[in-house]
């Protein structure tokens, strides 16, 4: 099994080591460099992967760096890490909201292969979804390796064109979080009327589980089942007429606000 180097010990690095080793990566095959201590020994504890401070480690040649810090904190690290890039031309994951190819290969002074993706937290459980760009400089080999390790904690999506990258960024990078929002929404509308808090969030939890999986396995497309649910006249068309008066609109100007801020992320990791 490949080596894998993750520079960033954070939310992102976690969901993803979580996910691998679920999954059946050997934890001794991972490494995590930061240079907060707690962050990167909590790791080390909790799913038995090597921990080190940032630049304790030399990078070895056929392994895969995952450069999972903040959009800009990428400037300082790949500075910092360029030497050892360099010499040892690993394969670069970069899982960086809005930043481009052409940055991180400025920032290391030279084109390394690059394959940019944008995961999401659901990987820890190995139920993610992971969009993929592969900058000219990586091999099949390296594209193999990239969809390995990203592959092991849920689905993969290629895009060929790089600009798209700020758009699945706003739909399944951030997505998750929209999905939380509604759970918290749904929940708390029933317990202001009257339903109790478990049974609120049981409900609630299952109804999107359900649906989810229900759309996803029998391969009908969401308006033909949601034709289903909705009896004419009944309570669901009640609702929907309440959903219907602002959900499009409010999803299209969240997703706009979302894309154009991973476009101006990419300004950050310059400073
Ligand atoms: N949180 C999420 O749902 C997702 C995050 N991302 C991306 O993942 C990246 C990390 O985000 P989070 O994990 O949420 O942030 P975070 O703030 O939780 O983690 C950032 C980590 O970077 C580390 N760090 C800072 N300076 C460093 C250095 N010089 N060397 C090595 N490590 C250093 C810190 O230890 C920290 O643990 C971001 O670029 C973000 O756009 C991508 C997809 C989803
Ligand atoms: O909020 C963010 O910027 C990161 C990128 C996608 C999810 N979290």
């Amino acid at each position: 099994m490949q080596e894998i180097l993750f520079l960033g010990a954070g939310n992102m690095a976690r969901a993803l080591i979580a996910g691998l080793v679920r999954q059946g990566w050997p934890a001794t095959a991972i490494t995590v460099c930061a240079p907060h201590a707690e962050r990167r020994e909590a790791l080390a504890a909790a799913f038995g992967v090597h921990a080190a401070p940032a630049q304790a480690r030399v990078i070895t040649p056929g392994s895969t760096v995952i450069l999972a810090v903040k959009p800009k904190s990428i400037g300082t690290v790949l500075a910092a890490w360029q030497g050892s890039l360099s010499q040892a031309r690993p394969l670069l994951i970069s899982v960086a909201a809005g930043v481009p190819v052409a940055s991180l290969q400025h920032a290391l002074g030279e084109a390394l292969p690059v394959v940019r993706t944008m995961p999401n937290t659901p990987a820890q459980i190995g139920a993610g979804a992971t969009a993929l760009f592969a900058s000219p400089e990586v091999n099949d080999e390296q594209r193999q390796a990239a969809a390995a390790i990203l592959g092991a904690v849920g689905s993969i999506h290629w895009l060929e064109d790089e600009g798209l990258m700020d758009i699945a960024t706003a739909l399944s990078g951030s997505g998750p979080a929209y999905v939380l929002l509604f759970l918290e929404a749904l929940e708390d509308a029933a317990v202001a009327q009257g339903l109790d808090r478990p049974n609120a969030r049981a409900l609630t939890l299952q109804t999107v589980l359900g649906t989810a999986r229900m759309a996803a396995e029998t391969g009908q497309s969401p308006t033909s089942l949601r034709h289903q649910v909705t009896s004419p006249g009944g309570t669901t068309a009640a609702a929907l007429a309440v959903w219907e008066e602002g959900l499009r609109s409010l999803a299209q100007r969240a997703l706009t606000a979302a894309a154009q801020r991973s476009r101006a992320l990419a300004s950050t990791s310059k400073d």
